[in-house]
């Protein structure tokens, strides 16, 4: 099967089980949301699609080979991901931020650049034009010579967006995009991800968000996890009239129907 292919993935650090036995797909053309309370083990799932940890057993697939991922080889593989913490390079403009993103994929492009290797003009003419594309697709291109610590936090989190779609990536792991903006920089942002798919270059998007509008407005399918096991897995609303995922988030055995499933534990 074409895609993400998570199988029976554990993680083990010490004596603590942060992933157990998970396993899902994202095919080409969805949005998978990843969701679970505080600790469930998201972002470890995340660190082990993007290579930062190892899995203790089970394995990935991509495009049905065996995938191993390596953080610094993701762009190539066709993968790229957005981080919590923004993570710009704070003496580069944001123009020149997003540049960064594409450089892995072109053949000679802004390393080449910056050193002045032999037919790289051509390359960073074409990656600063892609990086200005999408900036001004992400509706921020009016800041492009900006150095990111002087722009608002949701500006900057749109040039972090731009610099990971700027590879072209054909899977987008997006780590709470919706963290520190406001009401009025979700509806865009939402959008953004409902178009990936079907953009001219498709794009798969897995997400892992705490902000639950958001992942039941753009997923297709949602993944949940509790305490690092996959407790629940369908569509948006399957998961949610789901009592498992509701016993998960508020720590009793209430019915779901037609109530908010909180964010946290009931217990933190
Ligand atoms: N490098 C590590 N070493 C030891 N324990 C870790 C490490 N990384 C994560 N953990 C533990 O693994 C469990 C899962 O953590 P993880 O950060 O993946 O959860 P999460 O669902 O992303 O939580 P949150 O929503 O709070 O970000 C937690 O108990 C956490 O303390």
């Amino acid at each position: 099967m074409p895609g993400l292919a998570v199988r029976a993935v554990s993680v083990r650090f010490g004596g603590l089980q942060a992933l157990e036995d998970v396993s899902f797909d994202v095919l080409p053309g969805s949005v998978v949301g990843v969701i679970g309370p505080n600790g469930a083990g998201k972002t470890t799932l995340f660190n082990v699609i993007s290579g930062f940890v190892a899995p203790t057993a089970g394995s990935l697939e991509w495009d049905d080979q065996p995938f191993h991922p390596r953080p610094d080889r993701l762009v190539d593989a066709g993968l790229a991901r957005t981080l919590q913490a923004v993570g710009l390079f704070p003496r580069l403009t944001a123009l020149e931020n997003v540049m960064v993103g594409g450089a892995r994929s072109r053949r000679a492009g802004f390393a080449g650049a910056l050193f002045g290797l032999p037919g790289s003009d051509r390359d960073e003419r074409r990656l600063r034009a892609d990086a200005l594309d999408w900036l001004g697709r992400l509706e921020v291109a009016e800041f492009a010579d900006r150095l990111p610590p002087t722009l608002p936090y949701p500006v900057q989190k749109r040039i972090a967006l731009a610099r990971a779609l700027v590879s072209r990536p054909r899977l987008l792991l997006l780590d709470e995009p919706a963290g520190g903006l406001g009401a009025e920089d979700l509806e865009p942002l939402a959008r953004l991800i409902r178009s990936l798919p079907g953009s001219d270059t498709p794009c798969s998007v897995l997400l892992v968000e705490h902000h639950m509008d958001l992942v039941m407005d753009v997923c297709d399918r949602v993944v949940v996890l509790d305490f690092g096991k996959r407790i629940a897995t369908g569509t948006p609303a399957e998961v949610q009239a789901d009592p498992a995922v509701a016993t998960a988030y508020l720590g009793a055995d209430v019915p779901p129907a037609g109530e908010d499933v909180t964010l946290s534990r009931a217990d933190q």
